[in-house]
């Protein structure tokens, strides 16, 4: 047995890169073991993973974390959101799923848009104008690309749906995941009927929405997991509503995410509709909204533009007159889907480590401009904005957050909070906490406060210009790739 003081549950994030596993203390929030084994993601066009990859690391993870998950009451998957996972009879995936971040149905995007009434009866109805990264307009794409994936589909998920079922037997997923799809009316809180008739979706294809503080299931026999057979599954949820979760958000304080994605995002109490689409209105996994927005380049482009360069991550130089949109993606925040990569005042002069710092200060541009978007009118601009995700570790990006935020930025020593919200979840349903409550009582947001310093709104200034000079080459698709 361990020397933990009370039961032991297990937090999963299943994220675009790794799956990770912590196994934590119930009564302190302490890790006392952990695990994680990478995804891999396909390359050219599209952006594809076989879910059956997020089960072997998630067994792989589990394992690594020895004992102490066998001893575990209750588990939690909070997961990457929006992919489209589809299921044959068996419930094996009929083709891999199109992630979060391949931009292939961009024009079925705009289409929805302007079939259904528009952004603005979009941002009314479901909270968020859809783009491409939402499941609805990759349904929409399947239908028209692989007519026939379509048909052999009896079942559809999330990717954190998925990995529950594989655990308890039993299609379910959760208000904060389901309110990424595009077909969960954020209004009335359930499956909207018109908008999957629209796309050709029978709802009985879709999982049963648990509500938050529900048991979702039961962990089943017939597996290699380190489980017993019994231990209590939660809903679970998507990683952004989880990481609200895991730093047990309040209203006010804002969330900047820097992983594949970066996210920037806060709790609040009104139902959010942004007719722009700037703003995602997720639900979070409490009961509350969690309104985001999402760059697709984020960590990722920055390490690649590092590389292409021949840099080590931090080796930034000040002083740069440079401008990088780091788009390598295409890009959401702003909706250039077709977007590439945009290098702009090359001088002699111009060192490699100052063309690094304009590639974190575009990636931070995109995010910081949508943080007042996502906050409360009323909310304290002095309130500290908590830097979190792999990248949160880095010095480069911490001092850029801080310089062209202007905002005294907290970064929790807690590495995982996707990972200990979805633990924390699991802790709510043995207890009967709230499981934002669970969070604050374990203290998941200690960690330094770097002050305020004077924002750097030349370099914001300059960065918008480019931008909007540059809007035809951002709009169009690169002429070769
Ligand atoms: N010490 C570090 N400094 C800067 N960036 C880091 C550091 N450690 C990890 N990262 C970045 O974190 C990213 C992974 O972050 P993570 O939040 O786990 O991503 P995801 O959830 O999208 O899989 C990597 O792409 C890497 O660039
Ligand atoms: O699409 C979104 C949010 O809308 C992303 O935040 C994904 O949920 C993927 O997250 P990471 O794997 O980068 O953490």
């Amino acid at each position: 047995m361990s020397a933990a003081e009370g039961p032991l549950v297990v937090g999963v994030d299943t994220s675009t890169q790794s799956t990770k596993a912590l196994v934590v203390d119930a009564s302190t929030g302490q890790v006392v073991a952990s695990g994680q084994a990478a995804h891999t993601v396909s390359s050219g066009e599209g952006r594809e993973s076989d879910p059956r990859q997020w089960w072997d690391a998630l067994c792989e993870a589990l394992h690594q974390c020895g004992d102490a998950a066998r001893e575990a009451a209750a588990v939690s998957i909070g997961g990457q959101q929006h992919g489209l996972v589809t299921l044959d009879a068996q419930g094996e995936p009929v083709r891999p799923a199109m992630l979060w971040n391949d931009v292939r149905s961009a024009p079925q995007a705009r289409r929805l848009v302007d079939e259904l009434g528009g952004p603005k009866a979009w941002a009314e109805r479901t909270g968020s104008v859809p783009g491409a990264s939402f499941t609805v307009t990759k349904w929409a794409w399947l239908a028209e690309h692989e007519p026939e994936a379509v048909r052999a589909t009896k079942a559809v998920r999330l990717p954190h749906d998925y990995l529950t079922e594989r655990l308890t037997g039993e299609g379910t997923t959760d208000r904060g995941d389901a309110s990424g799809t595009g077909w969960w009316a954020s209004g009335t809180e359930s499956y909207d009927d018109e908008i999957l008739r629209h796309v050709g979706l029978d709802p009985a294809l879709l999982p049963r929405v648990v509500r938050p503080g529900e048991v979702a299931g039961t962990v089943r026999d017939g597996h290699d997991l380190p489980f017993s057979k019994g231990t209590l599954v939660a809903p679970g949820t998507g990683d952004n509503a989880a990481a609200a979760l895991g730093l047990g958000l309040r209203p006010g304080t804002p969330v900047l995410s820097l992983g594949t994605s970066g996210t920037v995002y806060a709790v609040t109490k009104r139902r959010p509709a942004d007719p722009t689409g700037t703003v995602a209105g997720f639900a979070d996994a409490h009961g509350d909204w969690l309104p985001l927005a999402c760059t697709l380049n984020c960590t990722l482009a920055v390490d690649r533009v590092a590389a292409l360069l021949g840099l080590d991550r931090e080796a930034v130089e000040p002083g740069t007159a440079v401008t990088l949109l780091p788009f390598l993606d295409g890009e959401r925040t702003p909706n250039l889907p077709h977007a590439s990569g945009l290098l702009h005042g090359l001088r002699h002069d111009t060192t490699a480590g100052q063309i690094l710092q304009a590639a974190y200060d575009g990636a931070v541009h995109s995010l910081l401009g949508a943080l007042d978007l996502v906050l409360d009118e009323d909310a304290d601009r002095s309130t500290p904005l908590l830097l979190i995700g792999g990248g949160a570790r880095g010095t480069a990006w911490q001092q850029t957050v801080r310089r062209l935020s202007g905002r005294p930025v907290q970064v929790p020593q807690a590495k995982e909070l996707v990972a200990l919200g979805a633990a924390a979840q699991a802790a709510g349903l043995l207890t009967g906490e709230d499981p934002a409550s669970v969070a604050r009582r374990w203290n998941t947001t200690a960690g330094p406060v770097l002050d305020a310093v004077p924002r750097d709104d030349e370099t914001l200034d300059r960065i918008a210009g480019v931008l909007s000079d540059a809007a035809p080459l951002l709009e169009g698709a690169p002429r070769t790739r």
